[in-house]
């Protein structure tokens, strides 16, 4: 279980409370006003920004002053974050190794990722050479090789068409979801929501509420989540 025990996350003058928990192995939607804080709180999880008070806890482990890199967490974003200069396989490969030094075993499980993602053979392309689709089907493979129980997706598809973003919505269920990993995900789109996930939880006025069933949620918004939703 991920546990944000009374977190205080300050951005400027920006203030959000998290007191909740997400349980392992399911997969939770973030959803609220433009600005409420849901990129806030997954860069407080993924160590990105320090919080101002409170504690972050996965199982018997604190994660409260634990570096990016150490922690059990996985971040997508919109951009890809892939780097220009490397190959797919290269990009894959800084899942397993930051420092790129791999193996033969290594490049295998990198192949076999971009396998995984639909990208056989696409090895050696780099990132200019591959459309946005193909770009986010490798920082996917990454994030597969990376093998982190906690995976957060920062609204990584929201560049994409609609057809390419329930492609990769697909992906992510089968791929992570199906296969255990605790999953944060940042959604403007109430259908994605209940697409992916079975708990939805509401970001609005300075809080992140406890998630609760997503049908439940939709069916039955507060008062904060219906003005958003029009
Ligand atoms: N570096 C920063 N310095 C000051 N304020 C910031 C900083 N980063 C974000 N903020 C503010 O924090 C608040 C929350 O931003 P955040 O990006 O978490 O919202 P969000 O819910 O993810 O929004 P969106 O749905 O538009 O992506 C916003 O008011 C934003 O302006």
């Amino acid at each position: 279980m991920l546990i944000c025990e009374k977190l205080v996350l300050q951005q400027g003058s920006f203030s959000l409370s998290a007191d909740v928990a997400f349980a392992a192995g399911k997969a939770v939607a973030l959803i609220g006003p433009s600005g409420a804080g849901k990129s806030t709180l997954l860069a407080a999880i993924a160590g990105f920004l320090a919080p101002a008070s409170g504690r972050l806890q996965w199982d018997d482990v604190d994660l409260t002053d634990m570096a990016p890199g150490e922690r059990p967490v996985s971040m997508l974003f919109q951009d890809n974050n892939l780097f220009p200069h490397l190959t797919a396989a290269q990009n894959v490969g800084l899942g397993l190794r930051p420092d790129l030094r791999l193996n033969a075993d290594d490049r295998a499980v990198a192949a076999i990722a971009l396998t995984d993602v639909g990208l056989a053979g696409f090895d050696d392309r780099k990132p200019r050479d591959l459309s946005g689709g193909q770009q986010s089907r490798v920082a996917l493979a990454r994030v597969l090789v990376a093998d982190r129980p906690v995976v957060l997706l920062d609204e990584p598809f929201a560049a994409l068409g609609p057809a390419m973003k329930d492609e990769m919505l697909d992906l992510v269920k089968a791929k992570l979801i199906a296969a255990g990993k605790t999953v944060i995900m940042v959604t403007h789109d109430p259908a994605d929501a209940q697409r992916m996930a079975g708990m939805a939880a509401l970001v609005a006025a300075g809080e992140v509420s406890a998630p609760v069933a997503t049908d439940v949620l939709f069916d039955n918004p507060p008062p904060a989540l219906k003005a958003y939703l029009g």
